[in-house]
């Protein structure tokens, strides 16, 4: 077997991959596109940091390979739904470059606090100038950290050392979690008005694109200096720049750009902005820990063996696969359906399976039911094999039980998940012909496909609110392509889940609420 090396993966780390007399390594040189469609056909496996993009056509292009490993946490540059189209697992390292992510992190913030970038230049110009460069001390500083993982944890466990106050915004975490590392959670508005430092460690998703803007600035105290260790793109770099100029930030550090490489970003020009071109991970440790763990996981993917940080794909024993497949689908549709009806943090989530598939192995049916719940938060770390775990860590209890008694049907999938605003319970069942529907929202029956785009909209059950909602949409050029509602009594609270073709933007989303009666409104997509 061969296995290509790009993107200067550091040679100690190899070793678990050099040690298998029958896995050929090449290292290879910067290739384009082009180049490396040309020879990607030759290897059953890879391995990349940042800077290869294994696009679409890199994936197709590919005869054999089996897998594709990320020496590094970031899988953007890697087209995971190509390759899971075309059963490649892709693999990262999540853990080893953590370290050297929050020190860098550290080195931003030190170096922004005491300008020594700028001080070290003008020095290695000729230029003695004590005046120009009085700094802040941390001490005492508020650090709002925007992302509470691995990285953003170790930051501020390392600015507490400082004697800073930790205030952190993580929508995705328990408060447990946060209070037993005695950082308090508080909203983004909060963080935004009481931080001096703001440090963002979350991945780049629709939801955190460009998170630091314009609005956002505004919201926060004069003087704030700003950190993204992260990935480019979480700060609008043009917002900054203008507040930047107009003194309302103090100063700021990326290490992470929109487009990379980057050597003409306007920001780069200010003395008060320290740039460093994504060297987060850039330590001798973190390069051989991130090597070592990818390609000991190549190896266990070669050999059709467990693997520990798959990003895309179930492994498990084909007999077990072939029962339960159509029942993974669902219970990974009923997560994802759940992530997009949350309100607030996800305390709990206790899955109840009852009838025919009480007599499986209903592990794996969980597991999966976490990652669809977890994987649109977490996008980039929670797989199959990781789930379980990643709840665990974010403090999130999950309870598992079976019974014989599906009440009307022949097997049934109940999810409740508990936050600190409430609880919300969804129930799925596949008819026959492997039919996957979902039967129960919140204690109300209805039967809706687990396919496409739909409105849901809590309401009290009274005249005209079904026909403003259906007239809103349609106004909106929507078409429905059905309805259900659901209702315990007459008058009482009522469901209802409509059927659109098309994802009906924020601003209706945000009209639809204020229609008298309307209790609240979620748009989900399968
Ligand atoms: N500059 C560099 O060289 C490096 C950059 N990274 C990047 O750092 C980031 C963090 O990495 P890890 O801590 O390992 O990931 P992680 O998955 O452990 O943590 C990410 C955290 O972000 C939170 N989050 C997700 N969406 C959020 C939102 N909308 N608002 C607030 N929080 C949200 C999640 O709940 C999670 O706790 C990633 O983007 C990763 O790619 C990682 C290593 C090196
Ligand atoms: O490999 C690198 O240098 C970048 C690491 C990174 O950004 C990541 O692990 O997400």
């Amino acid at each position: 077997m061969k296995v290509l090396v790009m993107d200067g993966v550091s040679e100690q780390g190899l070793a678990p991959l050099r040690q298998q007399a029958d896995i050929e390594v090449v290292i290879g040189e910067k290739m384009t596109e082009d180049q490396l469609v040309e020879v990607i056909g030759d290897y059953d496996g890879m391995i990349v940091r940042s800077a290869t993009k294994v696009t679409e056509r890199v994936v197709e292009a590919a005869k054999k390979l089996k897998v594709i490993g990320r020496a590094g946490v970031g899988v953007d540059n890697i087209d995971r739904a190509a390759a899971t189209n075309k059963g490649i697992l892709v693999v990262n390292a999540p853990d080893g470059n953590t370290i050297a992510a929050a020190e860098h992190t550290m080195a931003m913030m030190l170096g922004l606090a005491r300008k020594v970038p700028a001080a070290c230049g003008k020095l290695k110009n000729g230029c003695w100038d004590k005046k120009a460069f009085l700094g802040v001390e941390l001490r005492g500083k508020t650090l709002g950290v925007i992302g509470l993982g691995r990285i953003g944890s170790a930051v501020a466990k390392r600015a507490q050392a400082m004697e800073m106050n930790i205030i952190a915004y993580d929508p995705y975490i328990s408060e447990e979690h946060a209070k037993k590392m005695a950082i308090e959670i508080v909203t983004l508005n909060e963080l935004y008005a009481r931080a001096d430092f703001i440090t963002v460690h979350m991945p780049k998703t629709k939801e955190t694109y460009h998170m630091i803007n314009k609005e956002s600035i505004a919201l926060m105290k004069e003087g704030v200096r700003i950190i993204n260790c992260a990935r480019g793109g979480i700060v609008d770099e043009a917002a900054l720049y203008e507040a930047m100029i107009a003194g309302k930030v103090a100063g700021a550090a990326l290490d992470v750009f929109e487009t990379e490489p980057n050597t003409d970003s306007p920001l780069i020009q200010l003395d008060n902005f320290i740039a460093t071109p994504h060297l987060g991970a850039s330590t001798a440790e973190a390069q051989i820990n991130v090597a070592v763990d990818v390609a000991e996981e190549i190896v266990a993917a070669l050999r059709g063996e467990i693997v520990k940080n798959a990003v895309n794909m179930p492994s498990m024993s084909p007999k077990l696969l072939a029962k339960i497949r159509p029942f993974l689908d669902l219970a990974e549709k009923l997560g994802k359906f759940q992530a997009q009806m949350l309100n607030g943090r996800v305390e709990k989530v206790e899955v109840v399976y009852s009838g025919d598939l009480a007599r499986y192995d209903v592990n794996p049916i969980t597991t999966i039911l976490l990652k669809g719940l977890l994987d649109p938060i977490l996008q980039e770390n929670v797989n199959f094999v990781n789930a379980p775990l990643v709840a665990k860590n974010r403090g999130i209890t999950v309870v598992q039980t079976t019974t014989d008694n599906a009440e009307d049907y022949n097997n049934l999938i109940t999810v409740t998940i508990y936050t600190d605003k409430g609880k919300r319970i969804l129930a799925g069942t596949l008819f026959q012909n492997n039919d996957s529907r979902i039967v129960n929202i919140d204690g109300y029956r209805i039967n809706a496909a687990t396919t496409g785009h739909m409105l849901v909209v809590p309401h009290i059950d009274k005249p005209r609110i079904v026909g403003r909602v259906g007239t809103l949409v349609g106004d909106k050029d929507i078409n429905i392509a059905g309805m259900q509602v659901g209702r315990i009594e007459i008058g009482g609270k009522a469901i209802m889940v409509m059927m659109v073709d098309n994802i009906i933007p924020q601003c209706a989303l945000d009209e639809l609420a204020k229609i008298d009666g309307v209790l609240e409104v979620k748009m989900v997509s399968l």
